[in-house]
């Protein structure tokens, strides 16, 4: 399976850059895994809805440039669909066997994804009904992921 992870916005903090490469390195067992980091737009704080809608508008420009047709794309959004580890493993499965093996995950910058985004999507999953950093959403994702794998194989891991 060939996973990428377009995120928006700069990973900063050593302790997530730390827990992300290790989840990537333990996930290099199971799928090529990449990561596509694309910055996120400069923006003040107050923002009128137009002026937050152009801003991800910009920011999905670059997500599309990342994107390709035959990639299967999950966006993680908050109001998404919640699954188990089992399921999202049983996803990841069902997409290896009906030959959608690449596979692109999308994590929003501050503001959110825009709506032309969410359109692309193929599946949004969320991870629960709060709002997380996204710095801190890439590494929930990898490490879902790498359950996910765990799972799939029938290897053993934390309950
Ligand atoms: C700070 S959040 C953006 C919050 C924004 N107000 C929104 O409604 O999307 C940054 C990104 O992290 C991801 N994210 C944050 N919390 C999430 C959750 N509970 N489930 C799934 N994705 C989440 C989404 O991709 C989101 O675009």
């Amino acid at each position: 399976m060939q996973i990428t992870i377009i995120s928006v916005g700069k990973l900063k903090e050593k302790y997530l850059i730390q827990g992300i490469d290790e989840y990537l390195k333990r996930l290099s067992k199971y799928a090529k895994v990449k990561i596509e980091e694309v910055p996120d737009e400069q923006a003040p704080d107050q923002l009128s809805e137009a002026e937050e809608k152009q801003v991800k508008q910009k920011e999905a420009e670059k997500i599309f440039t990342k994107l390709s047709t035959d990639q299967y794309v999950i966006t993680l959004e908050i109001e998404g669909k919640q699954l188990t580890s089992e399921q999202f493993a049983q996803k990841l499965d069902d997409l290896a066997t009906y030959g959608k093996s690449k596979v692109a995950f999308v994590i929003g910058g501050s503001l959110g994804l825009s709506d032309e985004v969410k359109q692309r999507s193929d599946l949004a999953i969320s991870f629960s009904k709060m709002t997380y950093p996204h710095q801190l959403m890439r590494l929930i994702l990898v490490e879902q992921v790498y359950r996910a794998f765990r799972i799939m194989r029938g290897e053993p891991y934390h309950k």
